[in-house]
Formats: structure tokens, C-alpha cells, sequence
């Protein structure tokens, strides 16, 4: 009866709700409508409410202001207008599900414990005074993540309030229906998890907001260090708590920091869609994303090609010869680190006093100002000026020169010939403007001369403005050039820099030249060069953004983080990662990001040792990879024992993957098989796509449908699947040291099932 009791309140509660939440809208309708039409209206009468007058200088002044006026009006409306849908869309969202739980709080010293009902987004009552829903990012609301029934604590306003829990109920509510309730008396109800956990894979990452866990709870809220290391196992929530966190750090500093303030660092484009859903599922913006090479592709993608980080692991990855692995994996390793760093940063106080490189500037073909008289003006500056300041002094004097070379074109006969070829437009166009200067009388001797002149100054400024414009741009300095001389043996500072080069920086020339020379920058160089280019040219930085996370920053390197430090001075970081997981070559043998000691005092790390993705089963199979008696802690969820199958050859290895295709189809909508490399995904694609329909994924796949999907294993980070097949995991494809978190990444995929097939002999990394 109690029971009844209680479910018809709640009942009652939802509907109360629920036509509060239909009130607010049309109010909101209402509003938003009248918004528009002042918009509308204003964009109508703008220029009646303005009286142009030009005639003096405070005629302008007041008709600038007049204008202005106007523009702000306008914006604002249109603002209004932007927040009202914006908020419509909020109360779209809470009458499908208003709230997810309630708990009630007795407050120590107070009467009445508080009722309080948890959603995505705060309601508040007719007249705008009580909290009928809670924010889930509210400071009472961690309580419903932080504790059980019993004593329970919050704090707001750096002030920690104590009281007891009496309550904690959670609620299912689907299309504003209440399908079921349950007081729980775990942190979170273990039964509610569990159901999630067992449902089948998505093409977007989930929201986690109802049943977010104490561990995970902390990392969300986390504020005070400037660093956030969070080092999780596979599975463990660091994308989804990255995004949840996103959300608490919009709400926490809503009159501070917007949602294209904060960036999130990602591997690839596949998995920039996987999470791009769970921002606005959560009622916010999306905040920007962005992969470290199309940032480097956008600095220098217009003058050099660049090397992807997938084309480095397919080129490391599919390498038999072990001589030329290990020194390419060394070259990898070594420009990675800080050590390179150490020595760019002397290679640079070196350039300061001699070495810089420019290149000619050439005109029509012919080199109008030699480097070399570039370079004795750069250096006629005094040392203890910096590189940047001496360019920018290099380059208006630069630019005067052009301005004077310029002049003395007009008068060659390049120019008179290219006049008489111009067409009517330009004609009438230089007409116009020498009206418009009055220096045209129609009726003066010169006018002819005039006109001619004015062609030519036209014809020469239009010739020089490319010449300008790559001025302005710096592009006169030969980054390449002192890149490329860095690697040259008979540089006088290879000399200077030798005590700071590795024992074979003669292999790792061997290795750069090739490519530098095809104006190729290698992944592994890229870091490098841009943090030359802006310790030469200046730092650029972007002071907007204000926090970055990198999810999976176990694949970044030093240098990378540098670079990225220095690019976001103002911005306070989330690096979130799984050192079991890191599979690009470049952070082999280098400090993690994930060790705090990278950062200095400001860092701060959490540990997240439970996983949530994987059944017990397949938790219990990829710990065996690991091999280095580290603990994943498993969620208690059960399933089936993944299957390790061993095939003689390549026929059988086809037919049996096609077997457990077809079966495993009839219970799941994610089924993965999982290569080593792009070039073993196209080789398989050819045999299983005859008979089964399946999706090729690889570096240019922006996304991905539900379905049978195929691809490589560094494609597959960060995403998971209803069941994983990894494709020939044989000891002759998985066989070398450095490629057992590869391995690892590979099988953790899995949410439900795995299953694992070899030709001949397994790897061993699972004997
Ligand atoms: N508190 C939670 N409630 C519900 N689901 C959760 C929770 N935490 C994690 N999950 C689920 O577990 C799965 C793994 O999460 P996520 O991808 O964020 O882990 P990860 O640590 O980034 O994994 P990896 O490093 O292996 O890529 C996802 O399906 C996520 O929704």
C-alpha cells in the first residue's frame, strides 16, 4: 500500500512537472515569437531610425553612433531570439524525461528535509522561485553521485553543508511516462547500470548523466589544478566523464566560458562523430574539436605535405625488416622527446647570432633582393634582440624595398605592353577613380598621361601584391631550409650541436633528408617544425580557449604537448588516457602525458580502475594481454567466455569469420572484425564482401552506420562494439613487443562478446 502510495505521488509529481515544463515553453514560444517580429522589425525601419549626414566630421561621428545604436538593438533582439529556441529546445528535452532521481536531504539544524529532483536542466516553479528540478550539475545534486542513504555532504560557495540523506530514489521516464522507480541504497543502483551496460552499441557514445560514479564524479567536478591527469583502464569512462565534464564546466562557468572556448583534442575524425552527440543531447553547445594534424595541416599543410599519424603506424606496422624497424622507431622516438626539444631550443639560441636562412626574392624571374642581403640586415640587429623582433623589423624594410621596386616598374615596357592588352572594365575602372581623385578634367593636355600613369601603377601593384602578401607572411624565411640543415652532417652545427644528438643521428639524417627534400614533414617531425618555425616567426597562440582536453593522450608526445601549451596559454588542461593503450610508435621509450611530473606542481592525477564497456569475461581475457600484473577491476556483468579459434590457412580463417558473422547478427547491431592494418582490411574486404555486407573503415571514414563493419585497430580507438572478431591474431602478425598494446586496444573493443582467430599459432601476447 505504501508502495502504492508512493508511486501515485510520484506520478502526481511527474504531471505537476510536466505542465510546468509545457507553461514554461509556450511562455518561451510566446516570447521567442516577439523576439523575431522585433527583429524582423527592426531590420525593416534600421535605416528610417538612422539619419545618414556626412557633411562634417560630427555628422559622421553622429551617424556612426546612430548606426551602431541600431546594430546593438538589432543583435540584442536577435540574441534573445538565439536563447529563447535555445531554452525551447532545453524544455523539448525535459518533457521526454524531466528527471532522472530524487533524493531527500535533511539538512543538519533544519525541520524539513528537502525533496530534491534531479534532471539535465533546472526548473523552477510559476513564479520563478522555487527549484521544482535540480541541474545535474547543481552543488546539492553530488550528493546523488557521492552517497548512499546515511550522512552526506555538498558544498556550495566553498562552504561544505552537512545533513543526512533520507531518500535516493531513480526514476525511468521515457516520453514523459513514469515506467518505474527504485529506492537504492548503492551509490548508484547497481541494477540500473547494469541494464544500461547490457544494451547494444551505438554510433554516438551515450550520455552517463543518471548514473554517473563516485570516481567519476570527482574527475566532472574537478576544478582547482590547472592539469587534470585522469589515467584510466579500458573501458573505464574517461570519454564519456570528458564530456559530462565539459558539460559541468559550461554550467559551473556559464557567465564565463562558452561552449567554442573549450577544445577537445581527439585521435580522428571517426571518433570526432562518435561523441559530437552527447553536448547537445545534454542541452549544450558542442565545444570545438580538432585533431593535432589538421591544426598542423592548417599552419602548414599549404606549403609542405604532411605525414598522417595513421600512415607513420601503417608504415611501422606492416616493416619486416627489424634493422630498419628499430631505427625508424628510434628516429620516431627520439624527435619526440624533450631531449630534441633541449636541442632545437640551442639550435634556435644558435640562430640567433648566425645560420638563419632566407630565400631570394624574385620577381618575374628575376631575384629582385638576394638572401644573403636579407641576412646582413637581420644580423646588422643587435643579438639581445629576438628573432621574432628582428623580422618584424626585416620585414618593413622588406616591404619598402618592394614599395620601391614597385615604383620603377611602372616604367618598363612590361608593363606599357601588358596596358594596352587590358580590356574595357579596367579602362572605365581607372576612369573612375582618377574622376573620383579629380585628377580626370576631360578636358587637361595630360589627361591621356594621367591615365597611363594611373594604368601602370595599377598593372605594377597588382603584380607585387602576391610579392607583399608572402612578405607579410613571413614566407621569405627558409624554414625548411634551417629544418632540413639541422640534419646536415656537414652544417658547421652539426658540430656545435653534437653532444646533444643521439649516437645515430647519422642514421636519423639518413632517414630526414629523403623527405625534407620532397617537402615531406614526417608525423614525428611535425611537432618539431612548428615549434621551430614559431620560435623563429613568433609564437602564435589562440588566448580564447580556455580549457583543452585530450582524450587518449597516451598517443601524444612531449613535444606535441609543448606545442600545444604554448599554442593555448590561457587554457587549463584534461588529459585523460590509458598508458596500456598507447600504440603510436612516437611515445614509445618518452615520458607519458599521463605523469604528472611533465607538468610541474599544477597537476593533478586520478586513477579509474573499474571498466564499465566489457563483460567480466572479455575483462578477465584482455587482462592476460597486459602481462605486467596490472588490475582492471571488472563491472560484475556476465557473458559469454570470448573463443580463441586456431585455422590452418587463410580459407578456413575466412569461413569460420563468416560463420560467427552470421550468428552473431541475429542477437547484436555492432559486429567488428578487427585487422592489424589498412592494407590487411582491404585484403580481407575483397574475400568477405561477396558474402557479407560489410563497411570498410579507414582513415578518410567520417562515420560509421550500425551494422557489420571492418577496419584496422588504430581506427577503432575509443570506439566499442556489441562484438569484436580480430582478424588473424597469429604469432607471425602479432609479434613484436611494442605491438602488444596494439593488440590490447584491439580486443577491449569489445562490449559483449569476442571472439579470436589465428592461422597456425597464436601470438604471444595470450599464451
Ligand atoms: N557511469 C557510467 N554509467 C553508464 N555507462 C558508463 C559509465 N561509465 C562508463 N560507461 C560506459 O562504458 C563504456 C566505455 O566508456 P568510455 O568509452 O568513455 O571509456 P574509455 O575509458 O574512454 O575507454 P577506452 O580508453 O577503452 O577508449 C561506454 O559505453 C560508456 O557509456
Amino acid at each position: 500500500m505504501e508502495n502504492q502510495n508512493e508511486w501515485l505521488e510520484e506520478k502526481h509529481y511527474l504531471e505537476h512537472s510536466l505542465n510546468l515544463i509545457d507553461y514554461k515553453k509556450s511562455e518561451l514560444l510566446r516570447k521567442e515569437k516577439g523576439f523575431k517580429e522585433n527583429a524582423v522589425a527592426l531590420k525593416k525601419s534600421f535605416w528610417n531610425d538612422v539619419r545618414v549626414n556626412l557633411d562634417t566630421a560630427e555628422d559622421v561621428d553622429e551617424t556612426f553612433f546612430a548606426i551602431k545604436q541600431q546594430v546593438e538593438l538589432l543583435s540584442d533582439s536577435e540574441l534573445a531570439q538565439q536563447r529563447a529556441f535555445r531554452n525551447v529546445k532545453v524544455y523539448e528535452r525535459l518533457q521526454q524525461s524531466p528527471y532522472f532521481a530524487r533524493i531527500d536531504f535533511l539538512q543538519n539544524g533544519h525541520q524539513d528535509p528537502l525533496k530534491i529532483y534531479i534532471g539535465v536542466a533546472t526548473l523552477l516553479d510559476e513564479q520563478d522561485e522555487n527549484i521544482v528540478i535540480y541541474d545535474w550539475r547543481a552543488p546539492i545534486s553530488s550528493m546523488y553521485y557521492d552517497y548512499t542513504p546515511g550522512d552526506a555532504t555538498y558544498e556550495t560557495l566553498g562552504e561544505e553543508i552537512h545533513g543526512e540523506m533520507l531518500l535516493k530514489r531513480q526514476f525511468i521516464i521515457k516520453n514523459g511516462q513514469l515506467q518505474s522507480m527504485f529506492n537504492t541504497d548503492l551509490t548508484i543502483g547497481d541494477d540500473l547500470l547494469l541494464d544500461i551496460l547490457a544494451q547494444n552499441a551505438n554510433e554516438h557514445i551515450r550520455s552517463i548523466v543518471a548514473t554517473i560514479q563516485a570516481e567519476q564524479n570527482k574527475i566532472i567536478r574537478h576544478v582547482h589544478s590547472r592539469y587534470l591527469i585522469v589515467e584510466g583502464v579500458a573501458g573505464s569512462g574517461k570519454t564519456a566523464v570528458a564530456l559530462q565534464r565539459v558539460a559541468y564546466l559550461l554550467y559551473r562557468y556559464r557567465n564565463e566560458m562558452t561552449a567554442d572556448q573549450i577544445l577537445l583534442i581527439t585521435p580522428n575524425q571517426l571518433f570526432n562523430q562518435y561523441v559530437h552527440t552527447v553536448l547537445p543531447d545534454l542541452g549544450e553547445d558542442n565545444m570545438q574539436q580538432l585533431t593535432f594534424i589538421e591544426y598542423a595541416e592548417k599552419r602548414l599543410g599549404r606549403q609542405f605535405q604532411l605525414e598522417y599519424p595513421y600512415e607513420q603506424l601503417e608504415d611501422l606496422l606492416t616493416e619486416k625488416n627489424d634493422a630498419h624497424y628499430r631505427t625508424k622507431l628510434s628516429a620516431i622516438s627520439f624527435k619526440a622527446s624533450l631531449h630534441y626539444k633541449q636541442l632545437m631550443d640551442q639550435y634556435v639560441s644558435y640562430l640567433s647570432s648566425k645560420g638563419l636562412l632566407f630565400k631570394n626574392i624574385v620577381f618575374r624571374g628575376e631575384r629582385i633582393i638576394p638572401a644573403q642581403a636579407i641576412t646582413e640586415y637581420f644580423y646588422s640587429f643587435p643579438f639581445s634582440m629576438s628573432i621574432p623582433d628582428r623580422l618584424q623589423l626585416v620585414k618593413e624594410w622588406l616591404l619598402q624595398q618592394l614599395t620601391k621596386f614597385e615604383r620603377d616598374e611602372r616604367r618598363k615596357e612590361w608593363v606599357e605592353q601588358e596596358a594596352e592588352l587590358l580590356d574595357k572594365e579596367d579602362y572605365s575602372q581607372s576612369y573612375k577613380e582618377l574622376l573620383y581623385e579629380g585628377r580626370y578634367t576631360e578636358n587637361s593636355f595630360d589627361d591621356f598621361d594621367q591615365e597611363r600613369k594611373k594604368l601602370a601603377r595599377q598593372i605594377a601593384k597588382k603584380h607585387f601584391k602576391p610579392l607583399r602578401s608572402s612578405v607579410n607572411q613571413l614566407r621569405f624565411v627558409h624554414i625548411l631550409g634551417m629544418y632540413r640543415q639541422l640534419f646536415d652532417l656537414n652544417s658547421p652545427i652539426h658540430k656545435e650541436l653534437q653532444h646533444l644528438m643521439p649516437d645515430n643521428w647519422e642514421d636519423i639524417c639518413q632517414q630526414t633528408l629523403p623527405n625534407l627534400a620532397k617537402r615531406l614533414i614526417a608525423y614525428e617531425d611535425v611537432a618539431p617544425f612548428l615549434y621551430l618555425q614559431d620560435k623563429i616567426e613568433g609564437q602564435q597562440t589562440n588566448t580564447l580557449i580556455r580549457h583543452v582536453l585530450i582524450d587518449e593522450a597516451q598517443d601524444y608526445s612531449p613535444f606535441q604537448l609543448t606545442v600545444l601549451q604554448q599554442l593555448f596559454p590561457k587554457a587549463r588542461m584534461t588529459i585523460l588516457g590509458d598508458g596500456h593503450q598507447t600504440i603510436h610508435p612516437h611515445t614509445f621509450s618518452n615520458p607519458s602525458l599521463l605523469d604528472p611530473q611533465l607538468y610541474g606542481e599544477q597537476a593533478e592525477k586520478m586513477i579509474l580502475t573499474k571498466s564499465y564497456r566489457s563483460t567480466k569475461q572479455i575483462i578477465q581475457l584482455t587482462a592476460k594481454i597486459l602481462n605486467d600484473g596490472s588490475e582492471v577491476e571488472a563491472f560484475n556483468r556476465n557473458g559469454p567466455e570470448p573463443s580463441i579459434t586456431i585455422v590452418p590457412n587463410e580459407l578456413a580463417l575466412t569461413e569460420q569469420i563468416i560463420q560467427s558473422i552470421n550468428n552473431l547478427s541475429t542477437k547484436f547491431e555492432t559486429i567488428a572484425v578487427i585487422c592489424k592494418t589498412a592494407a590487411e582490411c582491404s585484403a580481407v574486404y575483397e574475400q568477405l564482401s561477396t558474402q557479407v555486407d560489410i563497411q570498410l573503415i579507414n582513415h578518410n571514414t567520417k562515420q560509421f552506420k550500425k551494422g557489420i563493419l571492418l577496419l584496422p585497430a588504430y581506427m577503432a580507438k575509443g570506439i566499442e562494439f556489441d562484438a569484436v572478431l580480430i582478424y588473424n591474431a597469429s604469432s607471425a602478425n602479432y609479434s613484436r613487443e611494442n605491438e602488444r598494446n596494439y593488440f590490447y586496444t584491439a580486443c577491449t573493443r569489445a562490449m559483449h562478446e569476442l571472439h579470436i582467430y589465428a592461422i597456425n599459432k597464436l601470438t604471444y601476447f595470450l599464451q
